[in-house]
């Protein structure tokens, strides 16, 4: 069964890589392309990378644009994409690669988003406990943060296993396609290259509520969580450096034994061989997730550190690999866990 897919914002970092994933997808025909102040524009100027739809000319944004379609992408700043996917029918599959309907807590929306709260679908993070569950046969998903990515999939199967104490504090480093195409001062090439830089310190950051929605529903019970982001000059790539206090007499071939029972069948998060650690390049441009993890006896914590792609797995993949499992075709279609090295 072929689907037809339109990508809205595919002008952007997201909905180029949205592109690029649906160009080697066997059962996708690509639709509507549409951005806002690039409509107009080809996109053989805007995404010279994507070879096969040089040709194609963006539309502007507009639910006339994108009805019609079996699938709707939307790679659009946070707050738009409610509108656009209260107008689109509830046969259309609506994959929302922005945060407006990840969290389900109201109170946690507004004070980090400080926007009405638009409401909650069914998160795009199919390795989570019932992930799959919730996604098949969902007309509306909503594609995890880049960072919750990373994180929840580094902490998840040691909250499933009781390993950890409900504290988790994490350090993670993105490489800057995670603050999107539009321009930033701070993130001018003079200021980023050849320097790291934290920013969103003290519990600020919007991703945190969705790190602790999801570990605590895995815990079950609340789980609070310490998230330090940083900046790396790279274009792609996050590496999150997770670390929890284990439970007494938990050890690292507990660790290792949980997280080897967690991850077996997973096609696309893996934990390394012992000795061998995550990096970002042996991730870029691949729907993987690359786990290692180490136990600290002296600090009693567990270490878990994982290395994603911001753009494939952090969001495009992630996106792809949700619509397979809602729309039942085999989940890896169109993903591939080879990167691009060196
Ligand atoms: N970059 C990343 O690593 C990740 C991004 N995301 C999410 O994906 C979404 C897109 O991010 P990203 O691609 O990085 O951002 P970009 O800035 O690169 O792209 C934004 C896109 O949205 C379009 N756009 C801007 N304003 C409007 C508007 N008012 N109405 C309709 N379209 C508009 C732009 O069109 P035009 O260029 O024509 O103006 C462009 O196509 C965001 O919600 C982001 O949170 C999620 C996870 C990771
Ligand atoms: C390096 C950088 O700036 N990263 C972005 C996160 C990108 C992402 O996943 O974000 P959304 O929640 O916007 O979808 C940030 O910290 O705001």
């Amino acid at each position: 069964m072929t689907v037809r897919a339109a990508v809205a914002g595919a002008s952007g970092y997201a909905g180029g890589e949205v592109l690029r994933l649906l160009l080697g997808h066997p059962e996708v025909e690509i639709g509507e392309l549409t951005g806002n102040s690039n409509a107009g524009q080809s996109l053989g100027v805007l995404q010279p990378h994507l070879r096969a739809l040089a040709e194609r000319v963006l539309a502007p944004t507009s639910i006339e644009r994108l009805a019609g379609h079996d699938v709707v992408f939307l790679a659009l700043p946070h707050g738009q994409s409610a509108e656009v996917a209260r107008e689109l029918g509830p046969d259309v599959t609506v994959i929302d690669c922005g945060a407006d309907f990840r969290l389900r807590d109201k109170a946690d929306w507004e004070a980090f988003y400080g926007s009405p709260h638009a409401g909650a679908w069914p998160y795009g993070l199919p390795e989570l406990p019932g992930g799959r569950d919730a996604l098949r046969g969902s007309k509306r998903i909503a594609v995890p943060g880049c960072y919750p990515t990373a994180v929840s999939l580094a902490l998840f199967p040691a909250y499933a296993a009781g390993l950890v104490e409900p504290e988790a504090v994490i350090v993670a480093a993105s490489g800057t396609s995670g603050a999107g195409k539009a321009a930033k001062p701070h993130l001018l090439g003079s200021e980023v290259m050849g320097s790291m830089s934290p920013y969103g310190v003290g519990g600020v950051h919007r991703h945190t509520p969705e790190m602790i929605q999801n570990l605590s529903a895995v815990a079950g019970e609340r789980v609070s969580v310490s998230f330090t982001p940083t900046l790396a000059p790279m274009p792609r790539g996050i590496l999150a450096t997770c670390s929890a206090r284990t439970r007494p007499g938990v050890s690292a071939a507990d660790a290792r034994a949980a997280y080897e029972q967690a991850l077996r069948d997973e096609p696309f998060v893996r934990l390394l061989p012992e000795g061998q650690w995550p990096a970002t390049s042996a991730v870029y441009g691949a729907n993987t997730a690359l786990l290692q993890l180490a136990h600290d006896p002296a600090a009693g914590r567990l270490i878990v550190i994982s290395a994603i792609d911001n753009l494939t797995k952090g969001t495009a993949g992630g996106a792809v690999q949700s619509m397979n499992v809602a729309l039942g075709f085999p989940e890896g279609l169109g993903l591939s866990t080879a990167g691009v090295a060196p």
